[in-house]
C-alpha cells in the first residue's frame, strides 16, 4: 500500500491562470471502523481554479465523492485546511457552514434526489424558500425561467415520476444553480442515463455554469465527460489503514 499523499503540490490555477476557488492544504479525511482507521483523502496541496470545469477521476473508493463534500461543507476534514472562495470553512460552526453551502454551492447527485411529492417547479423553488430571500411570486417565476433554460418549460407542474430519467437530472441541473453558486458539484450526474443522454446532460451543466459564472466539478468514471472538460483531476486511490491505539 503506498504511504504517499495522493497530492503533494497540485496547483491547478498555477502559470498565471485565474485564481483558486478551492484551496487545500495539508488536508486528510479518516473513518474508523472498530479498532482501524482508514485515510481515504491525503492532500497537501492542492488548488481549483475558478471559472472553468474540473473532472474528478480515478478508481472506485478513491475519494471523489469524499472531495465534493469536502468542497460542498457537508464533510469535515480530520486534520487540514480547506477554503473555498476564500472562506476557511474549518473554523465555521454548524449554522455558519448552511449558510455557506446555501449561498455558494449548487450540488447535482447522481440519483438526482428531487422530493417526489413536489412539481418540478416546487424542486427548483425549494432551495430558495429554503433560504427565505424571495417574496413567492419571484421565486416561482425565476424556477420557470430556470425550467426554461433546461428544456423543460412544459414540465413544470409533473412530479419526478411522471419524468424521464434524464429530465430529473435537467430538474436537478436547474435546482442546483437556482442560488446563483459559485461552486457547481456534480457526482456522477451521467452515471443513471443512457451515453448519448449524459453527454448532453454535461454539456448542459457546462453551460449553465459558464453562464451563471460558476466553477463547475464533476466525479465521474466516464471518459467521454473528461473530454468535455477545461481539466481533469486523476486521484489515487490510498485506503491507507492504520490501527488505531486509544
Ligand atoms: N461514512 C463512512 N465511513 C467509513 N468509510 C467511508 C465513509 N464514507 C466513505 N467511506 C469510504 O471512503 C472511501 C472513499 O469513498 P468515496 O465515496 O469518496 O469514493 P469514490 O471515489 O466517490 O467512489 P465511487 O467512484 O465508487 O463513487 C471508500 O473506501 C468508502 O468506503
Amino acid at each position: 500500500m503506498p504511504d504517499t499523499a495522493q497530492t503533494r503540490v497540485l496547483d491547478l490555477s498555477q502559470n498565471g491562470g485565474p485564481a483558486p476557488i478551492v484551496e487545500m492544504s495539508g488536508l486528510k479525511i479518516s473513518y474508523r471502523t472498530g479498532e482501524m482507521s482508514f485515510t481515504v483523502l491525503d492532500i497537501d496541496e492542492l488548488a481549483l481554479p475558478a471559472g472553468l470545469s474540473i473532472g474528478l477521476s480515478g478508481p472506485s473508493g478513491c475519494g471523489k465523492s469524499t472531495l465534493l463534500n469536502l468542497c460542498a461543507g457537508l464533510l469535515r476534514p480530520t486534520v487540514g485546511s480547506i477554503r473555498v472562495d476564500g472562506e476557511e470553512l474549518t473554523g465555521l460552526g454548524q449554522g455558519a457552514l448552511d449558510r455557506f453551502r446555501a449561498k455558494k454551492i449548487g450540488y447535482v447527485f447522481q440519483g438526482f434526489n428531487l422530493i417526489p411529492a413536489l412539481s418540478a417547479l416546487g424542486n427548483v423553488e425549494l432551495p430558495m424558500r429554503l433560504s427565505g430571500s424571495m417574496p413567492a411570486s419571484l421565486r416561482r417565476a425565476r424556477a420557470q425561467e430556470l425550467l426554461d433554460r433546461v428544456g423543460l418549460g412544459t414540465k413544470a407542474r409533473q412530479k419526478p415520476n411522471q419524468l424521464s430519467f434524464g429530465q430529473m437530472q435537467r430538474v436537478g441541473i436547474a435546482r442546483a444553480i437556482a442560488g446563483h453558486p459559485r461552486l457547481l458539484l456534480a457526482d456522477e450526474p451521467t452515471a443513471s442515463l443512457e451515453p448519448g443522454l449524459g453527454l448532453s446532460i454535461v454539456r448542459l451543466l457546462i453551460a449553465v455554469a459558464k453562464e451563471n459564472s460558476a466553477t463547475l466539478v464533476v466525479a465521474t468514471h466516464d471518459p467521454a465527460v473528461l473530454t468535455e472538460l477545461d481539466h481533469t483531476l486523476t486521484m489515487s486511490a490510498i485506503n491507507r489503514a492504520m490501527e488505531v491505539s486509544s
